[in-house]
């Protein structure tokens, strides 16, 4: 029987290249889930006939609910915020592609995860924002998390011998620098959105392309790294790669270091999380040597880069400073990208609300959205 799949985000940089694969596969969908692009949910709809879809937004709900109206077999509609819990919770699916971007992509996990659903998960604001939870749920269900990022998957694909895995010493995490690598502050002062838009190597949602140009994104994927695989996060060592051809390094207690490489394309990480443990033929291309005129490393410059520091930071403050990182941070690139605050200002906010209290402790899932409430706050307060 083809394994069947419920894909939240679907209509996103993950959620269509996740289709790509699905459907090269000849997977079935059982859910489709977005925010608001209605006119490209409707043609996956079309296309992957899914019992059901979750729209979020009100207004979007709406519109799809008119639609529907005139389909033959048409999906069952869910909507808003409970409807995209309802829909990750629904165990008909084999496993949920987690590609919500932000902190709205964590009542999903939570919810398919507490009905021991496995989840390959591509957001990974889920475990920075509640890594505690997340994981302690997916023990307690015995579900699995299937890491889509492609770093994660790299490090996950590096472990599979389970001896070697077993001497784990230390993960070498690659960043490509992004858009920005080697610059000043100074010349920092004016970049602008279509600057920061402007990746070297992977085509990415706004959001994550923005954290990339900050090296957010690195200090998010350094703390997924610690919640996914266990080291603390002294043994995550992030190397710039800046070709983004090894996709990250382990290293082993005899010292010998296997990395993962291949061209950067999401649909081999996404591939790898859905047909794990197997490896098949997929659409992404093969790696040509020949064409490649270096592979470099170079060191990450987190003095000009607050957001990489405040993410070590909040990581060793434990608890929620993480979380509240996170939501200051997603605050920041959203008044970035309006053209409200500079490119400077988002590490420097981030960096503020790290510093700005203790966090630690345990923390149950209400005091998440709390504290994410609290940091958004606290950057409309500092602009
Ligand atoms: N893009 C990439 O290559 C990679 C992405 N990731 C991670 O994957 C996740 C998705 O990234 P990406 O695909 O780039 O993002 P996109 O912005 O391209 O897509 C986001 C998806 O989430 C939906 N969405 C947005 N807001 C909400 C909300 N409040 N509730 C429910 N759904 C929502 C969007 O719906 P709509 O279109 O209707 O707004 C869209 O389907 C992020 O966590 C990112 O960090 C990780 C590695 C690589
Ligand atoms: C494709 C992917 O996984 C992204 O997270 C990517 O790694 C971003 O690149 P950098 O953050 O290294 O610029
Ligand atoms: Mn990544």
């Amino acid at each position: 029987m083809a394994k069947k799949i419920t894909l939240l985000g679907s209509t996103g940089s993950i959620g269509t290249q996740s289709l790509d694969v699905i459907q090269a596969q000849g997977y079935e969908v059982y859910g489709l889930a977005a925010h608001s692009n209605v006119s490209l949910l409707f043609k996956q709809i079309q296309q992957f006939s899914p019992a059901v879809v979750a729209v979020v937004d009100d207004e979007a709900a709406k519109k799809m609910r008119t639609l529907l109206d005139g389909m033959a077999n048409a999906p069952k509609l869910l909507c808003g915020k409970e409807g995209l819990e309802e829909l990750a919770a629904m165990p008909q699916a084999d496993i949920v592609l987690n590609a919500v971007v932000g902190i709205a992509g964590l009542p999903a996990t939570l919810a398919a995860l507490e009905q021991g659903i496995d989840v390959a998960l591509a957001n990974k604001e889920s475990l920075v924002t509640g890594g505690y939870l997340v994981t302690e749920t997916a023990k307690r269900k015995q579900a699995r998390l299937l890491p889509v990022d492609s770093e994660h998957s790299a490090i996950f694909q590096c472990l599979q011998d389970a001896h070697s895995a077993k001497t784990l010493q230390k993960i070498l995490l690659t960043a490509s620098g992004g858009p920005f690598f080697g610059k000043t502050k100074a010349e920092l002062q004016h970049a602008t959105r279509q600057d920061a838009l402007r990746h070297p190597n992977w085509s990415m949602g706004n959001k994550i392309t923005i954290d990339s140009a900050t090296l957010m994104n690195k200090g998010l994927e350094l703390i997924e790294a610690v919640w996914l695989f266990g080291l603390p996060p002294e043994k995550v060592q992030i190397v710039v790669q800046r070709q983004s051809i090894i996709h990250s390094m382990v290293q082993f207690a005899d010292h010998s270091i296997l990395a993962q490489l291949g061209v950067p394309d999401m649909r081999i990480p996404i591939q790898y999380a859905l047909t794990w443990p197997e490896r098949v033929p997929g659409p992404a291309p093969e790696l040509d040597f020949t064409k490649l005129s270096s592979i470099t490393f170079d060191v990450a410059d987190e003095e000009t880069f607050r957001c990489l520091a405040a993410c070590k930071k909040a990581i060793s403050k434990g608890g929620l400073a993480p979380c509240a990182a996170n939501g200051a941070n997603e605050e920041a690139v959203r008044l970035f990208l309006e053209d409200k605050i500079s490119f400077l200002k988002i590490g420097e906010l981030v960096e503020g609300i790290v510093e700005s209290e203790n966090f630690a402790g345990s923390y149950t899932v209400q005091d998440v959205y709390e504290c994410d409430r609290m940091a958004r706050a606290y950057v409309l307060e500092h602009i």
